[in-house]
């Protein structure tokens, strides 16, 4: 996407892909703003009911076989449990999966482009009226137009700006909402926003100016909201997990023992296949298909693989797991 203040073109400088390395996803088409639930869940996502919620309602994904230990198989119950609830731990995990090429198609469009450091320095923006960078301004913006046609009233929705925020003006859905209430009050948004303009912006593009500031902050937005959309389905994890083996998170609950709670929704192998899948997703969506290459010899990648799983290992999921902690935490008050 270039918007019209836009000039440069996108830059063009693939990474490699190891020869023969075949690619194991088939491609989805990214969700191209993801306003609202996705698509199945028409207007009433998340509920508890007979009728599918966001969350597409799937077999379980295959359970970490366990060999030892009260924790495992506690963990083990919570899977098996969950096959006869409608907010299933493996229906959740498909849509994390869903959502995963939303991130990764962002990351790669906005690889196009430099840094650009003019998008992020109040000083530069020079927009009358308004006292912040154009990141800001547009991701305020944008949140401002999205309150009024109701995005966060969802409870899958987060802003950033929660305090710019304008009334709805459609009328409002009925969520019937299966977490409990005082999952309204955790918003970690402040520091995927840091995360992701401290560590992982600068390690995605080059260094530089290309003229596209536009551009460069709608793909971050567009990144940024996928970020907390997937890492704030931490609450609905949470939720599953706990209808799933009430008895073994609620003495942890109790004692406030955050520590216990993190070993206790921690799944070991299911973040092997997340980074697994990561990686698979990246040399097959990121490929640079051109008439002239030889598959046989190399294919050009757009960006680096171990980034995508980087971001996954070092801040997605140890962040997706800290909602989860902190949604705990208040589940029994
Ligand atoms: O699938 C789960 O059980 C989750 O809690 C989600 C998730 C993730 O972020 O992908 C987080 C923690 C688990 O250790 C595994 C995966």
């Amino acid at each position: 996407m270039e918007l019209p203040m836009d000039k440069a073109s996108p830059r063009s400088t693939p990474l490699s892909l190891p020869a023969g390395a075949a690619p194991a996803v088939a491609h989805q088409t990214p969700a191209s703003l993801p306003l609202g639930p996705p698509a199945a869940a028409s207007t009433k996502p998340l509920v508890a009911s007979a009728n599918p919620p966001l969350l597409p309602v799937m077999a379980p994904a295959a359970a970490p076989k366990s060999s030892s230990g009260a924790v495992e198989e506690s963990k083990d119950a919570v899977e098996e449990s969950n096959k006869s609830n409608v907010l299933t731990i493996g229906s959740i995990r498909s849509a994390l999966i869903k959502q995963e090429d939303t991130i990764i198609f962002g990351l790669l469009e906005r690889s196009q482009f430099c840094y650009n450091p003019d998008t992020y320095d109040p000083n530069a923006s020079r927009i009358v009226g308004f006292n912040g960078s154009q990141i800001e301004f547009m991701v305020q913006q944008t949140e401002k137009m999205h309150a009024m046609m109701g995005r966060y009233k969802s409870p899958d929705e987060h802003p950033f700006f929660p305090e710019n925020l304008l009334e709805a003006v459609v009328p409002s859905v009925e969520y019937e909402n299966v977490l409990h209430p005082a999952a309204a009050n955790i918003n970690i948004n402040k520091r995927i926003w840091d995360v992701y303009f401290d560590d992982l912006l600068p390690r995605l593009v080059m260094e530089g100016s290309d003229g596209n500031c536009g551009s460069s902050a709608c793909w971050d937005m567009l990144i940024l909201q996928a970020l907390s959309k997937r890492i704030h389905y931490g609450k609905f994890v949470a939720e599953a997990k706990f209808q799933g083996s009430p008895d073994t998170y609620t003495p942890a609950i109790i004692n406030k023992d955050s520590d216990k709670l993190m070993d206790l929704l921690t799944f070991t192998k299911v973040e092997e296949d997340v980074r697994a899948r990561v990686m698979s997703k990246v040399m097959t969506f990121g490929q640079v298909v051109s008439p002239e290459a030889d598959p046989a010899i190399e294919t050009k990648l757009k960006i680096e693989p171990e980034l995508a799983v980087e971001l996954y290992d070092k801040w997605i999921m140890p962040l997706t797991k800290e909602v989860q902690v902190q949604y705990l935490l208040k589940r029994l008050d």
